[in-house]
């Protein structure tokens, strides 16, 4: 499992559609970090379609950022199609842990069996009932701290569950993976943990999510340290890592990838 290229180049072999049900603020930002990362984005949220686009998408994501009772009705249908159907689907529970509004959503939404749940530290805590101390959709504890919440909630659900922060880690409740790469300057920019949610549900079509969990947040990660040697500050940060998401190539993945097992 060192090959970490070799996912980025299926991924992209495969151009997936991948349907997102994503926030407002996250909406425009994942759609071009997907199509530069080589996948076919399609923000499909209306409960009048969204369980239907579901039954034949190759991938689905969900994300919690921007909630309303009918967002969260089309949620549930689209995951409960995901779950039957069999194709994969990402959960981003995004500020878990602020409301009894998100908190009663994720709760519902894990019921549906997602495939990988990516999300910061708090909110993975959060996930797990216990009291975390996220800053609405800012992170306010360390990934380490989150470690045994993602193998608990790895445990529970069946899913791969991936905390990120300046170094993630990604379980299956079983197997570990620690991934230094990325920048600080990637939680400067909004909404580029939710593309990365997207980028991660094109990657685990058709390929074993635990492997391609990995390798995709070691490719974004890459993306950030490419785009911050040449960056002046967040703003052309964000426009030279959808750059980077572009340019990189699976060799530089094997490359770069800073992945150990734990
Ligand atoms: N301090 C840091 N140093 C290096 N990389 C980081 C740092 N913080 C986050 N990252 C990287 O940024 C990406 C997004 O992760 P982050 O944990 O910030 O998501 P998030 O909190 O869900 O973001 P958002 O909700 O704003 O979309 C990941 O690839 C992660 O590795
Ligand atoms: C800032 C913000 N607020 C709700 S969703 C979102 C995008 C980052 O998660
Ligand atoms: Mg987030």
């Amino acid at each position: 499992m060192t090959n970490w290229g070799k996912n980025l180049a299926t991924m992209r072999a495969h151009a997936p559609l991948v349907q997102n049900i994503t926030n407002y603020v996250a909406m425009n930002v994942m759609a071009n970090a997907m199509l530069a990362s080589g996948a076919s984005p399609a923000m499909v949220h209306a409960e009048e379609e969204a369980a239907e686009f579901a039954s034949f998408t190759q991938a689905l994501t969900i994300n919690i950022g921007t909630l309303s009772p009918a967002w969260v009705r089309a949620m549930t249908a689209a995951a409960q199609v995901a779950n039957t159907v069999g194709t994969p689907w990402v959960l981003d529970p995004v500020a878990a842990g602020a409301t009894a509004f998100r908190r009663e959503t994720s709760a519902q939404l894990l019921t549906c069996k997602p495939t990988v749940i990516r999300g910061n530290a708090s909110e993975i805590i959060a996930l797990t009932g216990e009291a975390a101390k996220g800053k609405g959709a800012d992170a306010a504890d360390t990934v380490s701290a989150a470690e045994n919440a993602a193998r608990i909630l790895a445990q529970q659900t069946g899913a791969v569950v991936a905390v990120t922060g300046p170094i993630d880690f990604v379980t299956n409740g079983t197997e570990a993976f620690r991934i230094a790469n990325g920048h600080a300057l990637m939680p400067q920019v909004t909404a580029l943990g939710c593309a990365l949610t997207g980028v991660v549900g094109a990657f685990v079509v058709g390929q074993d999510p635990l492997e391609a969990t990995v390798a995709a947040l070691a490719y974004y990660g890459l993306a950030g340290e490419h785009a911050a040697k040449v960056a002046q500050g967040p703003g052309s940060f964000a426009m030279g890592f959808i750059d980077a998401l572009h340019a990189i190539t699976p060799e530089d993945v094997n490359n770069g990838a800073k992945v150990v097992a734990t």
